[in-house]
C-alpha cells in the first residue's frame, strides 16, 4: 500500500542508515585494482605493478595455493595467486591483504579487448582485479607511501628481468649490444676497504632519489677510475652495471664532432646507466679550460679543440663540464659518470672537483689481500704454504692484477707453479726496479700531440714542465728526454709521428745521452 516513490526514498534511507552503521563497526578499508581501464587500449598499469609486486613477494612461496607459470624464452618459473586467494604483506609497521578475483563476463558486450602481438584484436572474456584490505586507521598514513613503493618495486623487477645494454655512439647515434660483462664484485680483486667503500656507495646513490632532490642536486654520480694500465679500471666499471643493473654508455668523444653532437648524444641516453668515457686524457686536449676555450679558430671560423690524430673533434672541455655538473647535468636522472685514465696529473682540476667527479679511485698494483681473491677464483685455494713468501715479496715489489691472471691462468692445473710463477714475476719486477730508469722521449714534430713538454721544447726550453715525480735527462730543442723513475718496457726507440711518446728503460743515462747524440747526428 505504500507509495513506489516513498518507498524508494526509505529504501535509500534504510540503505545508507545501514551502511553508516556497517562502516562504523568494520575495521577495514578496501580498494579495487582492475585490469581494464574504461577508455584506455592499455588497461591499468597500476595492475600489473601489483601482479608483478605480489610474484615477487616470498611469502607467495609460502601460501597453499599458487600459480607457476614460466614464459618461453625465460630461465625462472613465477608464482601468482590463484582467484580468490589472499596473501598478507607488511608496510611500514601494518598489516595488509591482497585477493586476487577472476570472474567471468556473461555479457559478450562488456568483453574489454586488448591488440595481440601481431596487431589483432583479442577478448578479454574474463574480468580481473585486485582487492587491497587494510586496517582503516592505518589507510591515511600507509596508502600513498605503499602505492608508491610498489610501482618502484614492480619498476625495479621488469628492469632486472629485461636484458642490459652496452651501448657505443656513432656521431648522433647510439649502438646497442646486449651486455653480457661476467665481471662483479666477488670477481674483481681490490682491497676489502675499496671495494666495501665502493658498494655501499653505490647502494647509497641507487637509494638515494628523494635525498638528492630534497637538497637540489641532480641526481648523479661520479667517478674517476686511475691507475696503471691492467689494473681493473674497466673490469670495474662492469662489475659496478652488474651490480647496479645498469645500462652503459661507452662515449667515444673522438667520434663526436662537436658540443652539439654531445648534447644530442647525452640527452638520449637512458635512465639507470652509466657513461664511460675510457682514457679521458687521450680521448681530447683536456688539459687545460682556459687553453680549451681559447683555441684558435680554424679556416672554417670554428675553435678546434682536438690535438694529435682527434683534429677533427671540436668537443671542448667546458662541453663536457657542462654536461657533468652544470645546467645540463640534470637531463636524464640517476646517471653515474666513469671516467678513466692512467694520468690523473693530466686531467684539469675542473673535470676532478667534487660534484663532477665525486670518488677518485686509485687502482694499483695487486695487493696480497687482491692477490688473495685471484687465487681463490682463478686456482680454488683459499691458504697455501707459498703464502706468506709470495705476501712479503709484494710489499717490495709491483705486478700488476693483470699479469697475476694471465699467470694464474695458465699455470692453473697446478697451484705450486702457478705461485712459483707469481714469485718470479715479482722477483723480476723488483730486481728491474733497481737497475733501470724509465725514460719518455718526446719529438718535436709532435708537438701537437705532446704540447706540455714539447712547444716548451720548441719555443723556449727554460719553460720545460714535466709531470711531478719526473725529472727532465736531456732537450735539445728537438726532443726532451723525461725521467721517471717506474718503467714498464725495456725496449729502446726513437719517437717518431707513428708513436708520438716513447718509453724506454735504460740501466745507464749516459749511454742515452751518447744514443741521442748520435741520433741529432744522423
Ligand atoms: N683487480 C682485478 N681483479 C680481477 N681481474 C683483473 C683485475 N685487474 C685486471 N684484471 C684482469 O686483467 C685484465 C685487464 O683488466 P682491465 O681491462 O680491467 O684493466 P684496465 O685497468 O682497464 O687497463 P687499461 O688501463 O689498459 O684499460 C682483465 O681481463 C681482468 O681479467
Ligand atoms: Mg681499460
Amino acid at each position: 500500500f505504500i507509495p513506489p516513490q516513498v518507498r524508494r526514498f526509505f529504501d535509500t534511507q534504510l540503505e545508507t542508515c545501514f551502511e553508516r552503521l556497517f562502516r562504523a563497526f568494520n575495521r577495514y578499508t578496501h580498494m579495487e585494482v582492475h585490469e581494464d581501464v574504461q577508455g584506455s587500449f592499455r588497461g591499468n598499469q597500476m595492475y600489473r605493478d601489483v601482479e608483478m609486486y605480489l610474484s615477487s613477494l616470498e611469502r607467495i612461496n609460502e601460501s597453499d595455493f599458487v600459480r607457476i607459470q614460466r614464459c618461453e624464452e625465460e630461465t625462472s618459473v613465477t608464482f601468482s595467486l590463484p582467484p580468490e586467494e589472499t596473501i598478507e604483506d607488511n608496510f611500514m609497521g601494518s598489516r595488509v591483504w591482497w585477493t586476487y578475483h577472476c570472474q567471468q563476463n556473461q555479457d559478450s558486450s562488456q568483453h574489454s579487448f586488448f591488440w595481440d602481438h601481431r596487431g589483432r584484436r583479442e577478448y578479454n572474456k574474463e574480468s580481473r582485479s585486485f582487492s587491497l584490505k587494510m586496517l582503516r586507521a592505518d589507510k591515511e598514513r600507509i596508502i600513498k607511501p605503499y602505492l608508491q613503493h610498489i610501482i618502484c618495486a614492480s619498476k625495479e623487477l621488469e628492469r632486472s628481468n629485461t636484458q642490459r645494454k652496452l651501448c657505443t655512439n656513432d656521431k648522433y647515434e647510439w649502438d646497442e649490444v646486449e651486455l653480457n660483462h661476467p665481471s662483479t664484485f666477488d670477481s674483481i680483486a681490490l682491497s676489502p676497504d675499496l671495494k666495501e667503500l665502493i658498494v655501499r656507495d653505490l647502494d647509497e646513490f641507487k637509494c638515494g632519489e628523494t635525498y638528492y632532490h630534497s637538497v637540489g642536486r641532480a641526481w648523479k654520480r661520479g667517478y674517476l677510475l686511475y691507475g696503471p694500465p691492467g689494473t681493473g679500471k674497466s673490469s670495474l666499471i662492469a662489475a659496478i652495471a652488474n651490480h647496479l643493473n645498469y645500462d652503459i654508455y661507452d662515449l667515444e668523444l673522438t667520434s663526436v664532432a662537436d658540443n652539439t653532437q654531445l648534447k644530442s648524444l647525452l640527452t638520449r641516453t637512458r635512465r639507470k646507466s652509466i657513461i664511460v668515457i675510457e682514457d679521458i686524457d687521450c680521448s681530447l686536449d683536456l688539459s687545460n679550460r682556459s687553453k680549451n676555450e681559447e683555441g684558435s679558430p680554424n679556416a672554417d671560423g670554428n675553435v678546434n679543440m682536438g690535438v694529435g690524430e682527434h683534429k677533427n673533434s671540436r668537443v671542448t672541455l667546458s662541453g663536457l663540464l657542462n654536461f657533468t655538473d652544470g645546467l645540463w647535468s640534470c637531463c636524464g636522472e640517476e646517471r653515474i659518470f666513469i671516467f678513466t685514465t692512467n694520468h690523473k696529473e693530466r686531467l684539469d682540476p675542473a673535470l676532478l672537483r667534487s660534484g663532477r667527479m665525486d670518488l677518485h679511485i686509485l687502482l694499483s698494483y695487486c695487493t696480497f689481500p687482491a692477490f688473495k681473491v685471484l687465487a681463490a677464483n682463478y686456482l680454488g685455494v683459499h691458504e697455501h704454504a707459498l703464502y706468506p713468501t709470495v705476501e712479503k715479496a709484494m710489499q717490495h715489489s709491483k705486478v700488476t692484477p693483470a699479469e697475476v691472471v694471465e699467470l694464474l691462468l695458465t699455470n692453473k692445473s697446478c697451484v705450486q707453479v702457478a705461485l712459483e710463477r707469481v714469485m718470479a714475476a715479482l722477483d723480476e719486477a723488483s730486481r728491474s726496479r733497481k737497475n733501470y730508469t724509465q725514460v719518455g722521449i718526446f719529438s718535436a714534430s709532435d708537438v701537437d700531440s705532446y704540447t706540455d713538454v714539447v712547444s716548451a721544447v720548441k719555443f723556449n726550453l727554460s719553460d720545460i714542465k714535466v709531470p711531478a715525480s719526473s725529472e727532465l735527462e736531456h732537450a735539445d730543442g728537438k726532443s726532451a728526454v723525461v725521467a721517471n723513475g717506474h718503467g714498464n718496457t725495456n725496449r729502446f726507440e726513437v719517437s717518431n709521428g707513428d708513436a708520438p711518446n716513447t718509453y724506454c728503460r735504460m740501466k745507464k743515462p749516459k749511454k742515452l745521452r751518447r744514443l741521442l747524440m748520435k741520433l741529432g747526428r744522423s
